[in-house]
């Protein structure tokens, strides 16, 4: 099998993108990109809004043509990996059958699986035993998600896909859906969620990739990624008059908060910010340093490129 491909793309890889683009009209929603996941990763995928996550799921799932690229599912093209039931998807939306309940739909889509989970089962881990007889028009947004989520878990799927999946769920459901995905992974799957929720892409994936205008800005750990965005948090309180300009005139900073006697900034260099913040004869109280969460180092990748690309079409 290897030797015949003169790609980067390797049979074990379960998903592979090869400068894949994809653009409706005049936006390019997915442009020139290439990545790889692997057996048993969980894979976080993130961006603003327009990036090209739900379009790069929709691609890897075959619902669209790419316009140029190749995408590879198990080493073939994206519905014969489907047709096989090797994948399991919840997307945003698309419409639940309306006149059939919630049993009746579960237990259509274990019929349908290849390799089918006890529509029992499957209820009761979605959490959706109570509602079981409900009509599946009637239900809340949340319900609704629950039942999309027990859709894509009707079966043991080799890769599961997830566009947002936990909008709309409260806290319960939330917790009992990452519980049963880490099952899942655990059991070597392979899972790639799109999330907004970018603390549920650092306790959850082990890999996160960030998406900017189609393109892949960033791939690594959630460490890796806090790390690449170079930047440090830097907060203390200060007694006395408050010089903000003088404050916001030190190195390095690339965000900076004055309320009320608390000031924090963000450096790309926090040592010379924090030498330069003593050599303004100032004495900083409660002085903390720490590395960005994710959030902020996504914000701080995120708003960086969007910059970069402003000066490049000005
Ligand atoms: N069917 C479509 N027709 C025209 N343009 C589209 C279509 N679907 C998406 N787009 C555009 O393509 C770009 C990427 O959209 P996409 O939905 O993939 O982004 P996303 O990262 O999932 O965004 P969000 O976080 O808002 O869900 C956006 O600029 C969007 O307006």
């Amino acid at each position: 099998m290897g030797g015949m491909t003169t790609t980067t793309a390797k049979a074990t890889d379960v998903v592979s993108f090869e400068r894949v683009s994809k653009s409706y009209g005049d936006v390019k929603a997915v442009d020139g990109l290439t990545l790889a996941l692997h057996p048993g990763e969980t894979v976080a995928l993130l961006g603003p809004n327009g990036a090209g996550k739900s379009t790069t799921l929709d691609l890897l799932l075959g619902l669209r043509p790419a316009d140029t690229g190749t995408v590879r599912v198990f080493g073939a093209g994206p519905r014969d990996a489907i047709v096989q039931g090797r994948v399991g998807a919840m997307l945003q939306s698309g419409g639940l059958m309306d006149e059939v309940t919630v049993a009746e739909l579960v237990e259509l889509a274990c019929a349908l699986h290849p390799k089918p989970y006890r529509a029992n089962d499957v209820l009761s881990r979605a959490g959706i035993t109570q509602i079981a007889d409900r009509k599946v028009n009637k239900l809340s947004g949340g319900q609704e998600q629950r039942v999309r989520f027990a859709l894509a878990t009707a079966g043991a799927n080799d890769l599961i896909v997830l566009d947002e999946p936990t909008t709309g769920m409260d806290v319960s459901a939330r917790h009992a859906f990452w519980a049963t995905m880490r099952e899942q992974a655990d059991q070597g799957r392979t899972v790639l969620f799109a999330t907004h929720y970018l603390e549920e892409a650092d306790a959850i994936a082990d890999r996160v990739l960030v998406l900017h205008r189609g393109r892949l800005l960033a791939d690594g750990t959630a460490a890796e990624i806090k790390a690449k965005a170079g930047a440090r948090k830097v907060a203390f309180d200060l007694d006395g008059d408050i010089d903000e300009q003088a404050l916001r005139a030190l190195p390095f900073l690339t965000a900076a908060d004055v309320s009320g006697r608390t000031v924090r900034l963000q450096s790309s260099d926090a040592d010379a910010t924090v030498h330069a913040l003593y050599g303004l004869g100032l004495y900083p109280r409660n002085l903390e340093v720490a590395g960005l969460g994710l959030e902020q180092a996504f914000v701080a990748i995120t708003t960086a490129e969007e910059a970069r690309s402003e000066t490049r079409t000005s």
